[in-house]
């Protein structure tokens, strides 16, 4: 057992650090693109003036006083307002960036642009590139494979579909979305099939992260677990409102399951068949206020962890579950996934490709390795990629 009982909390204020890049680069970055995907008017460029240089140059300030969750955030934020973006915990900072850059263009208020998604046309894109048709093409030869060899397959291409991730690709110029996948540094995906016995009265929680090419992937690998019945139900958990770029929301699953049906060969097959799974109720899309919140996993309200409790495992898909999984902490790398995770009301089996400075779970061999090597950016690149576990 380590004997790690706190670790730093990973600010914003480090001179060179991933996070500082986070808040300095790609958030201007990425306002940059939303102005540039709809045609918003003076008050939304205004709005988005303020944020950019709010969050890169002012204090943080509260929600406006038409918002509906403003005490909700008043309360998240206590101790914070007033002070630079970079001096508070980087998961902080980063949700209510997010938040905030929806007052920008209007999501919650009352008018035209309520419940638009400003990250749609990004996410749309995605499902279109050659490389989104190769990986549907593939399925035709993988269905000629041993169903054992399909379910590893899937498996490795829901994690690995977390590399398609519109923030990340923006600031590393989606080096990491091309290229040979290296080996991964934790791999318990044989502790996590042994979870899931086939014909046993399973349920799993998949805890979605990006939409488009994440999503489809994941999209594949649930209909796998439901049709070889490693699972009998399996629970969707999506983001109720846009987050982090590309998180995957209702809207997003219903764009991919209509991508997936209108694919020819065995793409299409196994779209019409997760609309069945859903029409008869074998699959559930849900969505929780919690997912959207600053706050890491340990702190989730009693009904969502009723329902963590109730599955057999909870998949939890990609870097910023991850965070909040562990805590977003400077924690040795060393730290036992258990450990951190003791708290967590069920098994738990965490898919992420490395896209920020927090790690668990690795054994000293892999740890030392991987800093002779890469020196510091293997936890950051998206190169490297993991799958724990624990019962
Ligand atoms: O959860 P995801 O999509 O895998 O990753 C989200 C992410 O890219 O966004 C943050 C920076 O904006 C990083 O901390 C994190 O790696």
């Amino acid at each position: 057992m380590s004997k790690t009982v706190d670790a730093p909390v990973i600010l914003s204020n480090e001179p060179g650090s991933f996070a500082r890049s986070v808040l300095a680069e790609r958030h201007p970055a990425l306002i940059e693109r939303v102005r540039g995907a709809f045609p918003y008017g003076p008050g939304q460029h205004r709005a988005l003036d303020a944020l950019l240089t709010e969050s890169t140059e002012g204090v943080i300030g509260p929600l406006g006083p038409g918002a509906p969750d403003r005490d909700q955030w008043a309360e998240w934020g206590r101790g914070y307002f007033g002070r630079s973006w970079f001096d508070v915990p980087f998961l902080w900072a980063e949700s209510y960036f997010y938040r905030k850059l929806l007052e920008a263009v209007g999501y919650f208020a009352a008018g035209p642009w309520q419940g638009i998604d400003p990250f749609r046309p990004f996410k749309q894109a995605e499902l279109h590139t050659e490389e989104a048709e190769a990986e549907l093409t593939a399925l035709d030869r993988l269905a000629l494979r041993p169903v054992g060899e399909q379910a590893q397959a899937l498996l490795y291409g829901s994690l690995w579909g977390n590399r398609a991730d519109l923030g990340f690709s923006m600031t590393s110029g989606g080096r990491a979305a091309a290229g040979a996948e290296s080996p991964l540094i934790a791999d318990d995906s044989a502790s996590l099939w042994s979870l899931l016995p086939a014909g046993g009265p399973n349920t799993v929680c998949l805890v979605a992260d990006n939409a488009g090419r994440e999503l489809v992937p994941d999209l594949l690998l649930v209909d796998h677990l439901l049709r070889h019945h490693h699972a009998e139900l399996v629970t969707l958990h999506v983001k109720p409102y846009p987050y982090y770029v590309s998180d995957a929301m209702a809207a997003d699953v219903i764009d991919g399951l209509r991508h997936l049906k209108r694919a020819d060969g065995v793409a299409g097959v196994v779209g019409k068949r997760l609309w069945e799974w859903i029409r008869r109720g074998r699959l559930t899309v849900r969505t929780h206020a919690f997912f959207c919140a600053p706050l890491p996993y340990a702190d989730m309200p009693e009904d969502l962890r009723q329902e963590f409790a109730d599955a057999t495992v909870t998949i939890m898909k990609g870097d910023l579950n991850y965070r909040r999984l562990v805590g977003d902490q400077l924690w040795p790398p060393t730290t036992p996934f258990a450990e951190r995770t003791a708290y967590f009301p069920g098994p738990v089996a965490a898919l992420r490709t490395l896209k920020s400075d927090v790690i668990v779970g690795l054994d000293e061999r892999t740890e030392a390795s991987l800093v002779a090597a890469h020196d510091q950016r293997w936890r950051t690149s998206g190169t490297h990629a993991l799958i724990q576990a624990r019962r």
